[in-house]
């Protein structure tokens, strides 16, 4: 498992947050501001799902994974324009790994 890809990425997003918008995609996402970046991570929801539909009918699953790693990308560069990281959400993944979703669930309503 390749979490130190995550780390990686993580740090490059942490240093974009201070570069100049016209040297870096992802500087220029923050200067653009936090509703540009849900629109890209709207839009990028959207283009996973439909590849996810064409993935169930084609031997070719690569749409699939290119669209995943937009939308995760971006999921990213909206944690950090929020001053988060992976690891938030990997500790939370982590804290649920005794829990099964179906007990969450009856848990909530109580
Ligand atoms: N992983 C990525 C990554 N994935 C996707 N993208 C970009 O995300 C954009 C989304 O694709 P779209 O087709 O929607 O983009 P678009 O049409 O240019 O976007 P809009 O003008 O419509 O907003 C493309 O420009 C992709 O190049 C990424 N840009 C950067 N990274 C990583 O971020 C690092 C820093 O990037 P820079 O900030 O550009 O240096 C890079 O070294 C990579 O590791």
């Amino acid at each position: 498992m390749k979490i130190d890809v995550l780390a990686e990425l993580a740090a490059t997003l942490e240093q974009r947050k201070t570069a100049a918008a016209d040297s870096s995609y992802v500087a220029s996402l923050h200067a653009k501001g936090l509703n540009k970046i849900l629109e890209k991570v709207g839009e990028e929801s959207t283009e996973t799902i439909i590849a996810a539909k064409d993935a169930l009918t084609s031997q070719d699953k690569s749409e699939l994974i290119n669209e995943t790693a937009d939308l995760w990308f971006h999921t990213l560069v909206m944690l950090s324009h929020l001053d988060l990281g992976p690891d938030d959400v990997l500790n939370e993944l982590a804290r649920r790994f005794d829990l099964s979703g179906l007990e969450e669930k009856a848990n909530r309503s109580k």
